[in-house]
């Protein structure tokens, strides 16, 4: 069964991100990290103090056994049993104090990162979503966000208190018997080696893993949005067999993975294995000629296992560093994209706004857009309340034209101007109080309809939204469903028509009472009757407002006061039967 998305059937559908040393991540990412390194450097004392409380502990233990089970004396019992219980009890409230301080500071990032990521997002053109697919950055937002937490933040305190649990460890176990410490030590290599070689193949298989779980998420959701159209091509079985097929994938990846990631702690117990059966031995040795005493053989075996413990630690966190690493690059691929949109430093914040818009000579082009530039040339003055409708064919450039308007986009030629200053020099805010669009699809959050309607302007009051809706000729309809203004609707207006959807829409424009608008085919997917039900609250919505009208409706078209053209047009183009009062501009089309 072919795909739909392109590449697929090669390589699933999200494509590889550049690969970034974990040096590099690291630096990254730590901005987040900085505003809690102090808390984490707190955890990280902490989880030390705890190991030296379990040092103590082990010494304790020798302690009991040399003094007391040896010598066969219980009354030195009580006073070394309460010492090592008061030892094991502020162990463990160390240790649990560091783990839960570090597992603070690990979530405060991942809820930093995150946000910022989402703030970013935000600043990319609205398209940029859809064609990242949105389910492959929700992976990105979720799954990549928290294994890089396991890298720069826990992973860090994780591996500091390790380090210093296997230093101490060493120590101790130095000062208890040199040969058998530098029988311990001399095993360490095997440990660093192997943690080397299965953290590296790890990473590798993680980073296919990981883009095949943002695939598996991009399918989904992809599937799930066009379930109508699936069913109404009887293509269900196609949908669940991408689903299908994106999900083994991942599946493979994941196996491989895990492949590795299960052998490497069983591989771990054999090289510990050995190496307690070395220890033991020359143990042994020691004890016969009398120079290791049974507490102290015994005191080393259980500094041992306790060393034993950091590094498998340590190991495991070259494991971490694997997936993590695949996370990284994947969340500063989306972070690294750049905004075609800036602020300039000292961009002024204006308001009121009178309503004039101008375009001078603007020019603009995607990147890779074949043939002409898209949109050439375009130039048009509206004084403030007049109404501009723009029309030409489909793929002409009119909603890009609407993204320079609210400067979604820059133009690359030309300037666009708000009461004769370029956009440029405004703040984003003063741009979008001034300008409201109102895009071809209209948007609608999983929320009340009152909910949505004062999206448009947060804290208007009852008696605004009722006001906005009405004027949008949606009351009535609203007063008729169940709950009225309090009736949850869908993402995509469920429950609703797609007229009802859109004259929500208006309430919201309503009620946002910006002095420019931009209407991007208002109509688009009506029928005439709910067109008509729509065209009605709009004249009074451009009423007084500059209005940026792009329509197919010739109807509507020749109620504005200019009409500008887009794309390839001669005089035999525009055979309009109605009278456009003036025709504005000529653009070179696509
Ligand atoms: N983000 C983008 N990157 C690259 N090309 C794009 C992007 N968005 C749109 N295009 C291309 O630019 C051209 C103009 O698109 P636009 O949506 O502005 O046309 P339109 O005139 O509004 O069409 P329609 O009337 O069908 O809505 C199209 O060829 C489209 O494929």
């Amino acid at each position: 069964m072919e795909s739909l998305a392109p590449g697929s059937a090669v390589d699933g559908p999200v494509a590889p991100s550049p690969a970034v040393p974990t040096r590099v991540a690291f630096r990254r990412f730590w901005p987040w990290v900085r505003p809690d390194a102090p808390w984490l450097a707190v955890s990280a004392v902490l989880l030390v103090a705890g190991s030296l409380g379990e040092v103590v502990s082990v010494w304790l233990f020798k302690d009991l056994i040399d003094e007391v089970l040896v010598p066969r004396r219980f009354s030195a019992f009580w006073t070394l049993g309460t010492a090592m219980l008061g030892t094991a009890v502020g162990a463990a409230l160390l240790t649990f104090s560091g783990g839960y301080g570090a597992r603070r500071a690990a979530e405060r990032f991942v809820l930093r990162l995150r946000t910022a990521a989402v703030a970013h997002l935000h600043t990319l053109p609205p398209d940029t979503l859809e064609r990242r697919q949105p389910g492959d950055v929700v992976s990105r937002l979720t799954r990549d966000v928290v294994a890089v937490e396991q890298l720069v933040a826990s992973g860090l305190v994780e591996g500091t208190a390790a380090l210093f649990g296997l230093l101490l460890f060493t120590t101790a176990a130095l000062y208890l018997s040199l040969p058998l410490a530098l029988v311990a030590i001399c095993t360490a290599p095997l440990f660093w080696a192997s943690a080397r070689f299965f953290g590296r193949r790890l990473l590798v298989r993680e980073r296919v893993a990981q883009r095949r779980a943002g695939g598996v998420s991009a399918v989904v959701e992809e599937s799930l949005r066009n379930s109508e159209l699936a069913r109404t091509c009887e293509q269900e079985a196609r949908e669940v067999g991408r689903v299908r097929r994106e999900g083994r994938a991942l599946m493979d990846a994941e196996l491989a993975a895990a492949r590795l990631a299960e052998l490497y702690p069983p591989f771990l117990n054999v090289l510990e294995v050995l190496a307690g059966l070395a220890v033991v031995g020359i143990g042994a040795y020691e004890l016969e000629r009398g120079v290791l005493s049974l507490g102290g053989l015994l005191a080393f075996a259980a500094f041992m296992a306790q060393l034993f413990e950091p590094a498998h630690q340590l190991s495991e966190l070259a494991a971490v560093a694997g997936t993590a690493g695949a996370s990284a690059e994947r969340l500063l691929e989306l972070l690294d994209t750049p905004s075609p949109v800036r602020e300039r430093p000292h961009a002024r914040d204006v308001r009121p706004v009178a309503g004039r818009l101008s375009c001078e000579q603007v020019g603009f082009d995607y990147p890779g857009h074949p043939g002409l530039p898209l949109l050439a040339d375009i130039s048009f003055d509206l004084r403030p309340g007049e109404v501009l409708a723009v029309m030409g064919p489909s793929g002409c450039g009119k909603s890009t034209l609407a993204k320079l308007l609210v400067r979604f986009l820059d133009p690359d030629l030309g300037t666009v101007c708000l009461d004769g200053e370029d956009l440029r020099e405004l703040t984003l805010r003063s741009v979008r109080r001034a300008v409201t669009l109102l895009p071809q699809r209209t948007a609608l959050f999983r929320a009340t309809i009152r909910e949505n309607i004062a999206y448009g302007r947060p804290g208007a009051s009852q008696a605004e939204i009722e006001r906005a809706a009405s004027a949008a000729d949606a009351h009535g309809f609203i007063i008729e469903l169940p709950d009225g203004y309090r009736t949850e609707i869908g993402r995509d207006g469920f429950q609703l028509s797609g007229g009802q959807c859109r004259r929500i829409a208006i309430a919201r424009a309503f009620l946002r009472a910006t002095p420019v608008l931009v209407l991007d085919e208002p109509t688009a997917g009506l029928d005439d009757r709910s067109a008509e039900k729509v065209i009605a609250p709009l004249r009074q919505l451009m009423a007084g407002r500059t209005t940026v009208l792009i329509t197919h409706d010739r109807a509507f078209a020749r109620t504005a006061d200019r009409i500008l053209w887009l794309g390839h047009a001669d005089a035999g183009e525009l055979p309009y039967d109605g009278r456009p009062r003036r025709t504005t501009g000529c653009a070179a089309g696509a």
